[in-house]
């Protein structure tokens, strides 16, 4: 079944980011505002989640299209139970080099050596500040900083490689960039900022608030330089960026300033079976209905590789051509 494709834009079909829940046990603001996502939010029940032999059985078939990367992803994907045992079910797949998983740590430290011995190679785990007063204020109050430095350091110590996500906001957390660059420098982590995107609804998203790639990288230059470094492979999310004494590693995630959709070569698929082709589609389409239904593996994968084919999507690149005159962008209108 190895039939690799590439959508309508020449890009290819290399990566599949699979949520495993749409629960979480933080409530960041920027994500899950705990306003919206109270106790009465209507998380998908347990039957429209997809099992794990139904993730499995899509890997195998987007492996045969050319997909070598899954991330498991959320929610929060160690919410799911037994997760290590649906890694060790995606080990095996033909074709599949890579799996990684994006965390927020707490539960690291429960799940860290399991996840090792089932097969993920790599965490990246997010974390927006050092202080706690900052930390909580973002998280929803769910979380203080030291837990998620101990599910770091449980990570590192199952020989898992460990990187940092920081969602940067102006005025709220932008002014812990360069104290929280020292502090993973000097603990060999590679520590990505993100620029806050608009993703969803309901995170009352403003181009404002957005610190740029440009910014992050001036204020950290000024304190220790660093310099350009060239991307591990074509499509990597992250801008890369080196400090220029010891050589470590930092990134940026420019979704906003500096859209990366020309090499995007991410599918995804939310917990409940649906494929998405961008992070911010409006539209999905339902492979769970597909594989609770008599088709076969050939005929549902003709499905994914005939979707893919006819892929448009640059969000970010007409985001950013649509709205660069304006001061803030309403985006009540794009879908989660
Ligand atoms: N706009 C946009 N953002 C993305 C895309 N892929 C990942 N991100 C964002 O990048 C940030 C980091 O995501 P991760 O889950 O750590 O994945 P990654 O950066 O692809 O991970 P690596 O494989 O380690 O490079 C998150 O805020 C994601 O939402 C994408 O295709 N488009
Ligand atoms: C949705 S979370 C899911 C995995 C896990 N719960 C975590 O926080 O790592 C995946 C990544 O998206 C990032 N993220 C969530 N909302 C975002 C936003 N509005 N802008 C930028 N990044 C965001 C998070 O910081 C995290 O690094
Ligand atoms: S960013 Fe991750 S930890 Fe925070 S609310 Fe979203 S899913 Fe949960
Ligand atoms: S905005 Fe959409 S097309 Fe652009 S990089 Fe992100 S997921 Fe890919």
């Amino acid at each position: 079944m190895n039939n690799p494709v590439q959508d309508s834009l020449d890009r290819p079909l290399r990566d599949l980011r699979i949520s495993v829940t749409d629960k979480c046990n933080f409530r960041c603001r920027y994500c899950m505002p705990a306003g919206i996502f109270g106790p009465d939010y209507p998380f998908l029940p347990k039957d429209k989640v997809l099992s794990f032999e139904e993730i499995a059985r899509l890997a195998e078939m987007f492996a045969g299209l050319g997909v070598t990367k899954l991330r498991i992803t959320g929610g929060e994907p160690l919410l799911r139970k037994d997760l290590p045992v649906l890694i060790g079910m995606l080990k095996p797949i033909p074709g599949i080099t890579d799996i990684a998983l994006t965390t927020n740590g707490v539960l690291l430290p429960k799940f860290a050596a399991k996840l090792k011995e089932a097969g993920v190679g790599r965490v990246n785990v997010s974390l927006d500040s050092l202080h706690d007063e900052t930390f909580r204020y973002m998280n929803g109050n769910r979380s203080g900083v030291q837990a998620v430095l101990d599910g770091m350091e449980a990570a590192a110590e199952a020989g898992l490689q460990v990187k940092v996500n920081m969602v940067v906001q102006k005025g709220v957390n932008d002014h812990e960039i360069v104290e929280m660059a020292a502090f993973f420098k000097a603990r060999k982590h590679i520590l990505r900022f993100i620029e806050f995107m608009d993703v969803g609804n309901s995170n009352g998203w403003r181009l404002d608030d957005v610190m740029t790639k440009q910014e992050i990288i001036q204020r950290i230059h000024g304190e220790m330089p660093v310099e350009p470094a060239d991307p591990l492979y074509k499509g990597e999310v992250a801008s890369k960026f080196r400090y220029k004494d010891t050589g470590e590693e930092l990134g940026v995630i420019s979704s906003v300033s500096d859209a990366f959709c020309s090499s995007c070569t991410r599918a995804r698929i939310s917990a409940e079976g649906t494929l998405y082709t961008c992070l911010f589609a409006s539209k999905g389409y339902d492979l769970r209905d597909k594989l609770r239904s008599d088709l076969t593996d050939e005929e549902i994968q003709a499905y994914i590789a005939d979707i893919w084919r006819g892929r448009k999507d640059r969000y970010s690149e007409e985001r950013r051509s649509q709205t660069k005159d304006l001061p803030k962008v309403e985006m009540s209108h794009i879908g989660g």
